[in-house]
């Protein structure tokens, strides 16, 4: 007798990501209860289970949903409003204000909303997040069904979500408990940069960062300048000082790491300091080159973000994939550097290990949550598919995304999202840009 599930989804490829550098070829995934309860060829599924839904996907590829392993999700409300800047201009003369004036708790919410329907869309299926109102942010990705990780900000001054080190940590503190039982929330801290964060919460953050078990997510040696000014100002690169405050461990999620030199990238790999490398963000911003392959053959973890969408200025895990395969080969002057398996590793497995969700993200494995994304294949610029992760990485566009899972739920079916009302998200997010111009 065929066994009861919710759900089952043919394909014809599976790249489950785990184990390495494998394809299956015309199978099914089978979710139950929102697990990966079998992956199998189609042929034996189709006589082993009943499902409640079957999805017959032909010249579709599943993966894993991506993992954007760093944003400030709401800036997609700020996209395209200060371009063409370096760091330091961008954030001192244009972003910082504008977050003054205009960050609350519906700006993170309507912005959260946008950035997660254009992730969804592109496959994202997990966020991990560093922005101000934290749980209005963690509110809407549990209400549209998204899987975040979201920061427990702190940064030196006063801005609206609060006023100093203190409150910053108190607020933080208290989200983590709030959604401490929401399946698809998890929390790390998310001290902004070793420039602007004092020693001493930095300390207190590593010593709750142990107690309560989270991750700590910071942009560090972003540019030259913010080492280079280090060293005037405290006669050391940012590197050391976080290792003199014993901040690096498995615990770190250190983005951009642009500013390396063969000592650091040695401690980064002895500590087990997790590295997001995102390039687009480097390059609009001309912020310098992460480099990645160096990494890689060191042992490090290295994940995938896109920053924010007001650096980006999309949110494209796709796009970025492929950016950081070409730039990952130009850096190293090699082109079998950062290979389409890795770059797709970077983009699911090796994000969800950063953020310590690996038991239940970042491969299609049984037992995982059934977060699952098809890419249909069948389109002029994907064709012929001598391997479907070659195409993935360096031809398919985030518009063959055709359905998403997370947990089993299906949040886009036949590109369509299922739990946000499109047309009034495009609306709202017009409404801002009035209201932001008119000021
Ligand atoms: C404390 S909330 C996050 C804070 O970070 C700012 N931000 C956005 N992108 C970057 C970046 O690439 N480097 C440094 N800071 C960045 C964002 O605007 C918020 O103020
Ligand atoms: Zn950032």
């Amino acid at each position: 007798m065929a066994t009861q599930i919710d759900t089952l989804v043919t394909a014809r490829w599976i790249v489950p990501v785990e184990p390495e550098n494998t394809v299956l070829e015309k199978s099914a995934i089978a979710i139950n209860a929102g697990r990966i309860v079998d992956i199998l060829p189609t042929d034996a599924a189709l006589e082993r289970y009943s499902a409640g839904e079957t999805h017959e996907l032909g010249d579709h590829v599943l993966i894993p949903g991506l993992v954007n392993t760093h944003t400030h999700a709401a800036m997609t409300l700020f996209r395209g409003m200060a371009d063409d800047l370096p760091l330091m201009t961008w954030l001192q003369d244009h972003i910082w204000p504008a977050e003054q004036q205009w960050v609350a708790p519906g700006f993170v919410e309507d912005g959260t909303r946008l950035a997660i329907a254009e992730m969804l869309r592109g496959g994202t299926t997990c966020f991990n997040d560093m922005y101000f109102f934290p749980d209005h942010a963690a509110e809407v990705a549990s209400a549209i069904g998204m899987r975040a990780n979201v920061g427990l900000i702190v940064i030196d001054f006063p801005t609206p979500w609060a006023q100093n080190a203190g409150e910053y940590i108190h607020k933080g503190l208290e989200v983590n408990d709030r959604f401490r039982n929401d399946p698809l929330i998890s929390c790390s801290f998310a001290p902004h940069a070793p420039y602007t964060v004092s020693d001493q919460p930095m300390r207190q953050l590593a010593t709750y960062a142990e107690e309560l078990n989270l991750q700590i997510h910071m942009h560090v040696h972003e540019t030259a300048f913010e080492v280079d000014q280090a060293m005037e100002q405290h006669g050391q690169r940012p590197l050391g000082k976080l290792s003199a405050m014993n901040l690096l461990n498995e615990r770190l999620l250190a983005v951009h790491m642009t500013q390396l030199d063969e000592a650091e990238m040695d401690l980064v790999a002895g500590y087990g300091v997790h590295v997001v490398h995102c390039p687009e963000s480097n390059l609009k911003l001309a912020s310098g080159f992460c480099p990645v392959d160096t990494l890689l053959a060191r042992g490090v973890n290295v994940a995938l973000g896109t920053d924010g969408a007001a650096s980006n200025n999309d949110l494209d895990m796709l796009g970025e994939a492929r950016t950081a395969a070409q730039i990952g080969k130009a850096i190293a002057n090699d082109p079998s550097a950062v290979p389409a398996w890795q770059t797709l590793r970077m983009a699911t497995i090796n994000g969800a290990k950063a953020l310590g969700l690996d038991a239940d993200i970042g491969s299609l494995e049984i037992g995982k949550a059934a977060d699952i994304v098809a890419v249909d294949l069948m389109q002029p610029a994907t064709q012929p598919v001598y391997d479907p992760v070659s195409q993935l990485i360096y031809a398919a566009s985030r518009q063959q995304v055709s359905d998403v899972w997370i947990a089993g739920k299906q949040l886009l079916r036949d590109s369509e999202l299922t739990t946000i009302d499109q047309e009034q998200l495009i609306t709202l997010a017009e409404d801002w840009r009035l209201k932001i111009n008119q000021s």
